[in-house]
């Protein structure tokens, strides 16, 4: 029989109905309710972008699939067997069940890895302590990879996509060149710059890989989804740097890509789908997305190749 490693998937869970929209929303805030308010404002984003189904959820059931065919077709690992469990953070099968599943099903070796590509200690890093914790607590040996912004892969699916985007602007008779890309992800309290995260930096490799791989001329880097607390996040937020372009600089198209993200979901599809491109169309700006990465195959192989070079084949 051959040996099996158990990967445990992360990712940050989605809501399985609207009825368990407020358990989730109490789950993200530590166990505090949130008011009616503030649940029926996310209660609408949702019904805004899915009409009943929340599409994190099967693109995670996909991403999790494909990986492990990816992982399983790889010649490296011949005399393995990847076995793929999900763990999410904020929804079931959490981070943990993930982790107790491996056990029951008698996995003794894991490897974990999150469906984002950039480390912080507000993101990957808790995750992994969560996973650590519950595999300490089973007995189960895991390590973990803990970014992979720079793969080769990674860089090319971002950068196929936002070329494949630039043709249509090209096509619809705008100049190639004029086009200002907006790389962006989920902004996070500014504090963390000041323990040394090294979030803001990976992302700016990233774009700056990216950027470079399509050959870009014009391109900049956003922060999005901040939350609405007292303390400052960290920006300019992409709704003020689409005002700033549009007022100082006069840019007429706009492509924006959402690097911190891997999948559809409601930082995709309700704050840049629905609410950066109503403010851009007041400004009579045009404003496109780059796909979003999904279950693509180049990424597949990216997470897989960060797999399989964490365990040393
Ligand atoms: C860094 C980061 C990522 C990217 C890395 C990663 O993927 O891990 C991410 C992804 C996501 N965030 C998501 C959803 C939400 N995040 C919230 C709130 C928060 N996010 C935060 C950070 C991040 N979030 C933070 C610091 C908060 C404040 C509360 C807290 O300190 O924890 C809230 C509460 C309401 C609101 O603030 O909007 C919701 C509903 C969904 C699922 C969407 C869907 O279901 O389609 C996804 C993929
Ligand atoms: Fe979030």
């Amino acid at each position: 029989m051959k040996n099996r490693i158990g990967v445990l998937v992360m990712s940050y869970g989605t809501p399985e109905s609207m009825e368990g929209i407020e358990s989730y929303y109490t789950h993200i805030r530590r166990g505090n309710k949130p008011s009616e308010e503030q649940l029926k404002e996310l209660t609408d984003r949702y019904e805004a972008i899915v009409g009943g189904v929340f599409p994190l959820r099967a693109n995670t059931d996909r991403q999790v699939r494909s990986l492990q065919d990816t992982l399983n077709a790889d010649p490296r690992a011949i005399d393995l067997e990847f076995v793929c469990y999900q763990g999410l953070k904020h929804a079931a099968p959490y981070i943990e069940d993930g982790v107790e599943q491996m056990v029951k099903d008698g996995i003794k070796e894991a490897v974990g890895i999150v469906l984002a590509p950039h480390y912080s200690t507000m993101s990957i890093g808790s995750y992994v302590k969560r996973a650590q914790a519950k595999a300490d607590e089973l007995g189960l040996e895991i390590s973990f990879v803990e970014s992979y912004h720079m793969h080769p892969k990674l860089i090319e699916a971002f950068a196929d996509r936002v070329s494949a985007k630039l043709n249509q602007f090209e096509e619809a008779g705008a100049d190639r060149d004029s086009v200002r890309v907006l790389f962006s992800a989920h902004s996070l309290p500014e504090r963390i710059l000041s323990i040394g995260d090294p979030y803001q930096d990976q992302l700016l490799e990233t774009s700056k890989a990216v950027a470079e791989k399509a050959g870009l001329k014009q391109w900049q880097f956003t922060w999005q989804s901040a939350g609405r607390t007292a303390e400052p996040w960290l920006g300019p937020d992409i709704l003020d740097t689409l005002q700033t372009l549009n007022k100082e600089e006069q840019v007429e198209d706009v492509l924006v890509a959402p690097v911190g993200f891997v999948s559809d979901h409601l930082e995709v599809l309700y704050d840049l789908d629905i609410e950066a491109k109503s403010i851009a169309k007041e400004m009579d700006m045009r404003l496109e997305r780059i796909d979003s990465l999904n279950s693509d195959p180049l990424y597949m192989e990216a997470l897989s190749d960060s797999v399989i070079t964490l365990i040393g084949l």
